[in-house]
């Protein structure tokens, strides 16, 4: 009897690898909109309970959700383990923007990500609490709001970066929920400008932040990414820019994460 538990156990933990990295799904409460928002957190297999670990914040694109990366790119459970960082995938709604909407109560994920996650993450996990410990990235929304949440909260965040990321709303004022988080562009165009990565550029100074961008050539977020990179090297803003022939979809994101992490991890170690 023990015979038939223990050989499909082992089968089990031969495929999905010995030790792997767990996946937590819990609810943090938000103050700021009084309720409770799902996330996903990875602890790498070396997480022990006594030594502090780096942490990632790394954020889906609209209409996704808290487990949108896990499900759908397992690796990253790999590369939690790889590089010993802790990965954490919180909830930011069908289409936020990770913005604190000036609009609507109940989306202020400014807030929640950048204050009121970081403080529950660090108090629930071993975690390097400081912003050396901390960078945030993601995916098209979350690629803006790897960068957005960054450049406005750099006491908070070390590192940042952008997979296909929505890094110039002004383009695109009819698409994906954006005026319905700020207002229409029409009647208030200086939130269109403040609330945009590329309207925040002067909040940066030359190796404040360490960031990588990542963007695919026939990706529709091509055009603005590509004068992000631009404006950055004009600005003196050292930064990582990689482009590649590639869409706006999961095949490309699957493979663009491998090298965020691993840029991040080499950020975490060379602050430790
Ligand atoms: N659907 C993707 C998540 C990314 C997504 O939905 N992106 C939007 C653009 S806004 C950024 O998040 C998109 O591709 N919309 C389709 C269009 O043609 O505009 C997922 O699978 O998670």
């Amino acid at each position: 009897m023990k015979r038939c538990v223990l050989i499909p156990l082992l089968l089990a933990l031969f495929v999905v690898g010995v030790f792997p990295a767990t996946v937590d799904t819990v609810s943090v409460f938000s103050k700021k909109m009084e309720k409770e928002i799902k996330t996903v957190v990875i602890k790498p297999q070396s997480y022990d309970g006594e030594n502090t670990f780096p942490v990632l914040y790394l954020l889906h694109g609209y209409s996704d959700r808290y487990d949108g990366w896990v499900n759908k790119v397992p690796q990253i459970r790999e590369l939690s383990d790889q590089y010993g960082v802790i990965i954490v995938c919180p909830d930011g709604a069908f289409g936020s923007w990770y913005f604190d909407s000036p609009v609507d109560p109940a989306f202020q994920f400014e807030t929640f990500v950048s204050k009121e996650l970081i403080t529950w993450v660090d108090n629930n996990y071993k975690t390097v609490a400081s912003r050396e410990g901390r960078a945030i990235t993601g995916l098209s929304m979350g690629g803006h709001g790897g960068l957005y949440l960054a450049f406005r909260n750099q006491d908070v965040f070390g590192a940042c970066g952008s997979m296909s990321g929505g890094v110039d709303i002004r383009p695109f004022p009819n698409n994906w929920d954006i005026a319905k988080r700020i207002g229409s562009q029409r009647d208030y165009p200086e939130r269109w400008e403040e609330n945009t990565v590329m309207g925040l550029l002067h909040l940066l100074t030359p190796d404040a932040l360490k960031i990588i961008i990542d963007c695919g050539t026939e990706d529709f977020f091509f055009a603005v990414n590509e004068r992000l990179h631009d404006e950055l090297l004009y600005r003196n803003i050292p930064h990582d820019y990689i482009t590649r022939p590639g869409a706006h979809n999961w095949e490309y994101w699957s493979n663009a994460v491998k090298y965020q992490v691993l840029f991040f991890s080499e950020y975490f170690k060379s602050r430790q």
